[in-house]
């Protein structure tokens, strides 16, 4: 029943707010009780509560899960802060046995452990006392709102504990519910310790916000003086926030914004691109959840364009030959005009290519047209097999190979031709003439 009402309803009915008081620093504090909270607390989850009451050591649910919990959604993944350090964490697992996996993170506070085959992965509390740009230097603390004030934005900075008590030093809940996307402090300071924030700004815009078009000028001035800082950031990284923004609402505004506020040289983008052709096809491929990469090449005039972006991206070969592909074909590989079998060049394609993904590719090919139709038939076809082999030619009686390989190929001219409808004996009997 609560299914059916639009998300901020839901949690104003599945919360049970507590008394509203006014803690030091402004907190605000309300109890959250939906399903999706619920259900984190697995046997793992128990336990490791447990533990860290039983030492007194604070923790709770840190960041971006706590902004999915209060939209209603159910996180993808859980990050815990802890007041303990990890010389603590360790100390506390080792002594009840809990195995602790990749210790990688520890030199920034995280631990992560392994209870009732679930991971668990915990940061001490930190402040970030020295950033350059991409990486920080951390200390420990205490203290829940210095962790919060070293955090991107509001909405990301909440703590949520264990009874459902929300941590809020910054306003996040108002700006979810108001679905305002605000750096923590100083948008120019957040975006300089880390540049990679300029485009999580994006994403989140796309996420939260309802209508596009409303932005902080201060935030958008900070964006548009650091966004040479994105420079000194790793490809992987951008790739995965831009693929998220692609992937994400507003995008049409998201990339005019990229492009106004001159972001787009740093990340792999061409920089005087028109958005003519990105305009198009961002509305050609509305409600059709495109590739990343099928909108993106868009914005590349040249196969040339899919090269530098993969060299400032490493994109994955799959994505890549997408985008190179899809620059290649998208003027010629259109559909026959004036046909009863609009789809049939696309089928050709698809027969006579010899890769395995090309059906995907082609299905990409049609979003970024704009051909709807043609999209649903091709997801409903099944490539025909040719049905007759270089041995059924050999049976009729032509045993050199070269012959056999010309044949074959003009018997497959003859029944494309036929929309693949040709059976092997009729097809066989246009050469059985020539031979018998
Ligand atoms: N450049 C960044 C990256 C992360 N964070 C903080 O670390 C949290 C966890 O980061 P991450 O998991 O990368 O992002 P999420 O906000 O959780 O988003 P997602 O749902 O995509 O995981 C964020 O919520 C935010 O508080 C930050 O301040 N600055
Ligand atoms: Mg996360």
């Amino acid at each position: 029943m609560l299914r059916c009402l639009d998300p901020w309803r839901r949690q104003l009915l599945s919360c049970s707010w507590s008394r509203l008081c006014l803690l030091k620093h402004s907190v605000f504090t309300m109890k959250l009780q939906s399903p999706e909270f619920q259900s984190l607390f697995t046997e793992g989850l128990k336990s490791l509560t447990e533990l860290f009451a039983k030492e007194n050591h604070e923790l709770r649910i840190a960041g971006g899960a706590v902004r999915d919990l209060l939209s209603g959604v159910k996180p993808q993944d859980v990050d815990f802060a802890t007041t303990a350090t990890p010389a603590q964490m360790k100390e506390l697992f080792q002594s009840v046995g809990i195995r602790m996996i990749n210790n990688k993170g520890e030199k920034h506070g995280t631990i992560t452990a392994r209870l009732h085959e679930e991971n668990f992965e915990i940061t001490t509390l930190r402040i970030d006392v020295a950033t350059d740009g991409r990486h920080a230097e951390v200390e420990f603390t205490t203290d829940w709102q210095k962790d919060a004030e070293r955090r991107d934005l509001t909405i990301n900075s909440m703590f949520l504990g264990f009874d459902g008590t929300l941590f809020d030093y910054f306003n996040g809940y108002e700006d979810l519910k108001n679905k305002k996307v605000r750096f923590v402090g100083q948008a120019k300071q957040r975006i300089q310790e880390d540049y990679l924030r300029i485009l999580r700004y994006f994403r989140f815009y796309g996420k939260i916000v309802d209508m596009p078009g409303d932005h902080d000028p201060e935030t958008l001035e900070a964006i548009a003086e650091n966004a040479k800082g994105l420079a000194g950031i790793s490809g992987e990284r951008i790739w995965v926030e831009l693929k998220k923004i692609l992937t994400g609402n507003h995008v049409n505004h998201l990339i005019h914004l990229i492009y106004e506020l001159d972001v787009a040289p740093y990340i792999g983008l061409p920089a005087n691109t028109s958005l003519e052709e990105f305009n198009k096809v961002s509305k050609n491929v509305e409600g059709f959840s495109p590739k990343p990469m099928t909108l993106l090449t868009s914005l590349f005039k040249v196969q040339d364009d899919v090269t530098k972006l993969d060299l400032r991206l490493k994109i994955s070969k799959e994505e890549k030959n997408l985008g190179l592909f899809i620059v290649k074909n998208r003027k010629d590989l259109i559909k026959a005009v004036d046909s009863s079998e609009p789809l049939k060049p696309y089928q050709d394609f698809i027969i006579d290519s010899r890769e395995a993904d090309v059906t995907a590719r082609v299905c990409e090919l049609l979003k970024y047209q704009g051909e709807h139709g043609l999209l649903k038939q091709l997801q409903q076809w099944s490539i025909p097999p040719f049905p007759v082999s270089g041995h059924d030619i050999r049976k009729v009686g032509v045993s050199s190979g070269k012959e056999i390989g010309v044949l074959l190929q003009q018997l497959r001219e003859q029944w494309k031709k036929s929309g693949y409808q040709l059976e092997k004996d009729e097809l066989l009997s246009y050469i059985k003439k020539t031979y018998s």
